[in-house]
């Protein structure tokens, strides 16, 4: 082992043995934030890992980011579980959401209808009604900082740049911050500012690009973007309003994006507000389900028994909130309660766990067999080794819970044998699809569990094996990466210098006003489509994707890339070709990264590109991965967006997949 190697092995010592790391989900200015496995509950959570030499003068931005987490706690902000300290990283340990970014959700849908903005505006609203009543406000509110979870509830996370200030939020702020596309004009003229007020803007653009997937004020250039905001504030230029919103959509949007601070409409009145309560029954519900003072009985007899404590301590170690391991167990065990599914713990810790991994197994059936019998899977991950475990075994006897669960954490493979030996057979690190359909017509007012939408699968591809019939590998190298969770994986390789910023928001608007009309909220997509809205993108250029094929040249591929090409069924954000040839795809895609100027990177079948700013500064990083559709056999290029402003990304991905020959 290197020492390079070690450094970052002891770097994750303190996640060792309580959580096993697995891939990277996304990162940020700040550091990145990785999936990993609860050890003792075999949950899913994710990790953001912070690098305190990296973070330099933001050190106070996480001390920020802490202090509102360990404060804030509703349905509709990420969940904070756990935080570790080292001398080199901070550990943010948090509910794992596995829908991904709602930006993604924006772009595959193209626009949203009315119905389904409202449904996700209406939590964005109880999120903020809250975190406002909390005395904080967020400044930070876009599309990036909103991720869904698997049945589509919306969690704001990113609290480095909230503010709570001494006196309350009538008290003015004056740091300017967020994204500039989505800031207010009071804080683009500098002056000082209520941060409540800022953020009501930022719900304006946020809900602009909800229905109209564009935003009402963009531009390429930073200072040609502060003009366009500053034109509206002095009412010399106006925001494009397309014909298919409502008038009660128009009415919303223009009392929140009033310039004048005072004139903005109020969280207070945006919850009565016609558009936000349309068709439903109940006021929203805005404020928080938890209660700090109540801890449930159930999970904390079952933590106590674990700890050999009695109920009484426990109660009241938990009621400390130290945000420690038992925390993060708590939480996890009562998201398994509320999911229908036992409350738990096995014999051991996850110590002994550890050290015994490849120990002697001692008893037969498992606990989560009546999962199984078709009474209520949902929560349960497919794709996670652990889960799958418990899900497909034998009924369960009261009798032998624990030592069952412990078998399964013992020696995940062992079970995963005998499971899939009662289920039909696929090869191995194939994960099962499941789809859920749930019944609901009041989405928001009914406990989720009862909530019915279509879920998403998980925005990663976990099929990452190869098939024999259509392997198309580099010469040099057949393995296939491991699947997602393994191993401890105590040190995983560092992404080439993923820390750039985006600066701005980029995307030429230069369109006029439509004049508002009353036109129904329910207009089909087909009959509303605008030119002028040259921002929508995704879905045309899915549309068009499939002309790539003529035109890929297979110049400038390096043929020593490492990895295996995957096949995936998941076609979030993938986008089709009509090309069968996965390296004609890989190579049109370097050619043009490199026609337009921006530098790339070549690992395997995946393109990085990174987009700088005239000064040299990281805008964008994105990542093309060139895949097979396992239904088609066609290839196809799976989207990423590594790091920066989400609509540039859009912007990018567009170009890059046009000048490929669309
Ligand atoms: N709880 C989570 N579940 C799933 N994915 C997550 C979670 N938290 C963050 N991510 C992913 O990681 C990305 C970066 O997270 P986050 O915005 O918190 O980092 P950051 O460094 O503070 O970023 P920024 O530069 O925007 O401030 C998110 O955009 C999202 O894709």
């Amino acid at each position: 082992m290197t020492l390079s190697m070690q450094r970052r092995d002891n770097s994750y010592a303190a996640l060792e043995s309580e959580y096993i790391l697995g891939e990277e989900l996304g990162s940020g200015g700040f550091g990145k934030v990785k999936l990993a496995t609860h050890i003792l509950t075999g949950h899913k959570v994710a990790v953001k890992i912070i690098d305190k030499v990296a973070i330099g003068d933001d050190l106070p931005r996480v001390k920020t980011e802490m202090d509102a987490l360990r404060t804030l706690a509703h349905q509709n902000i990420c969940r904070l579980y756990h935080y570790i300290e080292t001398a080199e990283k901070f550990f943010i340990i948090m509910e794992y959401c596995s829908g991904g970014e709602m930006f993604d959700y924006i772009v595959k849908k193209e626009r949203l209808e009315e119905s389904e903005a409202r449904h996700f505006f209406r939590q964005i609203v109880a999120a903020i009604a809250y975190v406002h009543s909390m005395g904080f406000a967020h400044r930070d509110m876009k599309p990036e900082n909103l991720l869904l979870t698997e049945d589509l509830q919306l969690k704001l996370i990113d609290f480095g740049l909230c503010a709570k200030p001494d006196q309350g939020l009538q008290n003015h702020l004056e740091t300017c911050c967020g994204s500039p596309a989505y800031a207010a004009p009071e804080l683009i003229q500098g002056t000082a500012y209520r941060g409540n007020e800022a953020d009501i803007w930022s719900m304006g653009v946020l809900l602009y690009a909800l229905l109209c997937g564009a935003l009402p004020f963009e531009d390429e250039n930073i200072q040609q973007l502060y003009r366009k905001i500053s034109c509206f504030v002095l009412s010399i230029g106006k925001y494009e309003e397309p014909e298919w919103l409502s008038s009660a959509s128009r009415s919303l949007l223009r009392s929140m994006l009033q310039v004048e601070p005072r004139r903005r409409i109020k969280i207070e009145d945006m919850l009565i507000h016609p558009w936000i309560n349309k068709k439903y029954t109940q006021p929203l519900k805005w404020k928080t389900i938890y209660d700090k003072n109540i801890i449930d009985e159930e999970c904390a007899r079952e933590l106590a028994t674990y700890h050999r404590m009695s109920l009484d301590d426990m109660v009241t170690t938990l009621k400390k909130w130290k945000f420690d391991y038992t925390t993060a167990t708590y939480f996890l065990l009562l998201q398994q309660k509320r999911k229908g599914r036992p409350v738990i713990l096995p014999l051991l810790r996850p110590d002994d766990m550890i050290k015994n991994r490849n120990a002697a197994l001692v008893a037969s059936p498992t606990i989560h067999s009546s999962l199984d019998n078709g009474l209520e899977r949902s929560g349960i991950d497919d794709d996670n080794p652990l889960d799958t475990a418990f899900v497909f075994n034998r009924p369960f006897s009261p009798t032998d819970k624990h030592i069952s669960y412990a078998r399964a954490m013992h020696n995940g493979a062992v079970i995963m044998n005998e499971v899939r030996s009662e289920r039909p057979q696929m090869p191995p690190g194939v994960t099962p699809v499941r789809t859920r359909i749930r019944n609901v017509d009041d989405k928001e007012n009914v406990e989720p569990r009862s909530q019915t939408v279509k879920v998403r699968g998980p925005v990663k591809i976990t099929d990452e094996s190869p098939r024999p019939k259509s392997v198309y590998s580099t010469p040099r190298n057949n393995n296939h990466r491991p699947t997602v969770i393994t191993t401890v994986q105590a040190a995983t390789p560092e992404s080439a210098n993923r820390n750039g910023r985006s600066q701005s928001s980029e995307r030429e608007s230069g369109s006029t006003p439509v004049s508002p009309s009353a036109s129904g909220e329910r207009t089909p997509r087909s009959a509303t489509k605008t030119p002028r809205l040259r921002q929508r993108v995704f879905a045309s250029l899915e549309r068009k994707a499939d002309k790539v094929f003529n035109l890929l040249t297979p110049r400038r591929v390096r043929q020593d890339a490492p990895t295996v090409l995957k096949r995936t069924s998941n076609m979030v954000n993938v986008s089709v070709t009509s090309s069968t040839d996965p390296e004609l795809v890989r190579s049109e895609l370097v050619r043009v990264f490199e026609d337009k100027g921006i530098s790339c990177e070549q690992i395997g079948w995946k393109v990085s590109g990174k987009k700088k700013d005239v000064a040299g500064r990281t805008l964008l990083m994105v990542e093309m991965e060139v895949v097979m559709i396992d239904s088609l056999d066609m290839v196809g290029v799976k989207r990423k967006r590594l790091n920066g402003d989400a609509f540039l990304y859009k912007r990018v991905c567009e170009d890059v997949l046009r000048l490929a020959g669309l």
